[in-house]
């Protein structure tokens, strides 16, 4: 019988959908097709054959091609959308939505034409909106319409944690819940190094420190690069979740997910932590929350659920 390469799509072939194929193809995940608007045609394929060049360097089999096409990325078994503006300094993910409403809109339309059968991962911002908006236009089971949010606040919490006790990055485990903004909420009570909480190793006026600098992570981002929004870090992302679905690792990890009941939220799209297969989302996981952890989140699903009313699908 014969075995076939897994075939992902990115949409968008800017700075995060770029260094996204590269990631993904270093990989091996699969064979990449790399699509963007038809004015941008020639630099996605200079872009994709300049990766693809890499590869008997780097030694890996993986084709990567660039098109403005959608008839190229037919049957493809994951769909990855980063298209859309990016925010710069003085702008919130949310001035982004109009826009972005309207291209993810787009974009999902031929996603369900010509991959109708794909796991659809979202990164394009406002995301929770966004993924919101995806499932609406595409219509796919909600397993199959998933957000990217909490792993890459994850990693800017994790990354910060191990900066302050100068450990491995390894060992440090945590998770940040819901909508991917300034309010969202890394999960303290839940965070460890090595198996032991946070809470007895760093002073609660550091951790609370740690834990602003996470929710304004991007932002901070976006100010150091100044016309643009990180990549490098949300690429990973993207990668770790493909990497979870194509090889069935039924990792935990957290994702942008649609709630029905869980945390007592309904018909709300948030970051909560998923069991991530290869059905795509095949669980969520519901913990018990202190109060002050549950006003927290409640706030940040108002911010969420604020966004989404906006938006015209
Ligand atoms: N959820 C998250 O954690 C993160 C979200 N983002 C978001 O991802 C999006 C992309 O960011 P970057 O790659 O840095 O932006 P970028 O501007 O470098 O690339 C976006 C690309 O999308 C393309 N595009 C626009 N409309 C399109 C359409 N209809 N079809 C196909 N392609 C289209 C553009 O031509 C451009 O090449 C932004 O909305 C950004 O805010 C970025 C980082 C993290
Ligand atoms: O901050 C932004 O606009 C991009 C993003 O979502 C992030 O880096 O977390």
């Amino acid at each position: 019988m014969a075995i076939r390469r897994k075939k992902i799509t990115v949409v968008g072939a800017g700075f995060t959908g770029a260094t996204t194929a590269l990631m993904l193809a270093q990989k091996e995940l699969g064979d990449v097709v790399l699509v963007d608007i038809p004015q941008l045609e020639n630099p996605t394929k200079g872009k994709a054959l300049d990766m693809l060049e890499a590869s008997p360097v780097q030694g890996f089999d993986a084709n990567i091609t660039g098109t403005a096409n959608y008839e190229d990325t037919a049957g493809s078994d994951i769909v990855i959308i980063t298209a859309g503006i990016a925010r710069k300094p003085g702008m919130s993910r949310d001035d982004l939505v109009n826009t972005n409403a309207g291209i993810v809109k787009s974009v999902c339309e031929n996603v369900k034409k010509y991959c109708p059968e794909s796991i659809v991962i979202i990164l394009s911002n406002p995301v929770d909106a966004m993924t919101y908006v995806a499932n609406k236009t595409l219509g796919f089971p909600k397993n199959r319409v998933i957000g990217q949010s909490g792993v890459l606040d994850t990693a800017r919490y994790c990354t910060f944690i191990a900066q302050e006790l100068n450990v491995s990055v390894e060992d440090v485990r945590g998770f940040v819940l819901g909508g991917h903004g300034d309010d969202m909420v890394p999960l303290v009570r839940y965070s460890n190094v090595g198996g032991i909480p946070i809470e007895k190793l760093i002073p609660s006026e550091r951790i609370e420190a740690i834990v602003q600098r996470t929710r304004t992570g991007g932002g901070e981002i976006v100010n150091l690069l100044g016309n643009g929004s990180a990549y490098y870090a949300p690429a990973a992302s993207l990668v770790q979740m493909t990497e979870a679905i194509i090889k069935d690792k039924k990792r935990i990890i957290p994702a942008i997910a649609l709630l029905e009941g869980e945390y007592g939220y309904n018909n709300l799209f948030m970051g909560v932590p998923t069991l991530l297969g290869g059905n795509g989302i095949e669980k969520i996981f519901e913990l018990e929350l202190l109060p002050e952890e549950k006003a927290a989140l409640d706030k940040s699903a108002q911010s969420v659920r604020s966004v989404i009313e906006v938006v015209t699908v």
